[in-house]
């Protein structure tokens, strides 16, 4: 299975579908066709087509797609047949939402260990989540195998924070400062941007209105 090759956006997409294939697997469907998945998810059924393509041909023509089959495939993909664990630093305002929100409801991610500098909070479990000491973050990080940080820290820290973490066996940072980061090249970085989305969101508004309009 090439999955290493497949686009940026493509691979974007991966867990809107399988969120999606998900519920109606779990709704007792078994088929569905790309037309109705486009609907569904808002993806127009040429690109769905052309994404599927990518892992092989999937569908059947006048069939449509076996949901079950998505489902185990996708699950393959995305590595959601195997827990994965990830790390969370900097437990704030943002950090804390985060812990209390663990990225429940079918997900097999989740933040098994945090780390702040605030003394007061290290030491302490929220939301069922030990918080760590930066000083504990190596060893912590190295002995549960943890391979993914999402950073919630201010922005004038992020950059050594960052630089602390290419020192442990991190591979990908979910980077929620506004900082760019810079990171080795044997590590990746997704940014994620409220400001950004909401912007986005504004302009086509402005630009192209509702669907309806
Ligand atoms: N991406 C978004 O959409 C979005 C939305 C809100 C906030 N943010 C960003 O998320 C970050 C956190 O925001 P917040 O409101 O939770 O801030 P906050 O001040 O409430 O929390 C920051 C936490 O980081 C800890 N910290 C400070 N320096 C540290 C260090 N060197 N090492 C480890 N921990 C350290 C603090 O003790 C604190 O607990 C900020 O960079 C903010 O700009 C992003």
């Amino acid at each position: 299975m090439a999955t290493e090759n497949i686009p940026n956006a493509t691979a974007k997409r991966l867990p809107i579908y399988y969120r999606y294939l998900n519920i109606l697997a779990d709704s007792g469907k078994t088929r569905i066709s790309s037309t109705e998945l486009a609907e569904a998810v808002k993806v127009d059924s040429a690109t769905i087509r052309r994404d599927f393509s990518y892992f092989g041909a999937l569908g059947k023509r006048g069939y449509g797609y076996d949901i079950a089959s998505l489902v185990e495939f996708f699950k393959k993909v995305l590595n959601q047949d195997r827990l994965t664990n990830v790390a969370l630093i900097g437990v704030g305002n943002l950090g804390h939402a985060l812990l209390n929100f663990n990225f429940h409801g079918g997900s097999n991610v989740r933040i098994s260990a945090a780390f702040d500098i605030n003394e007061e909070i290290a030491g302490t479990i929220q939301s069922g989540v030990p918080i760590y000491p930066m000083s504990d973050m190596k060893e912590q990080l190295n002995a549960q195998q943890i391979e993914i940080a999402i950073l919630t820290v201010p922005a004038p820290v992020a950059q050594k924070v960052t630089d602390e973490l290419t020192e442990t066996g991190i591979k990908g940072i979910l980077n929620f400062t506004p900082l760019r980061i810079n990171v080795p090249e044997h590590m990746r970085v997704q940014n994620v941007d409220l400001t950004n989305e909401l912007q986005t969101l504004i302009y086509f508004l402005d630009r192209f209105g509702t669907e309806d309009e």
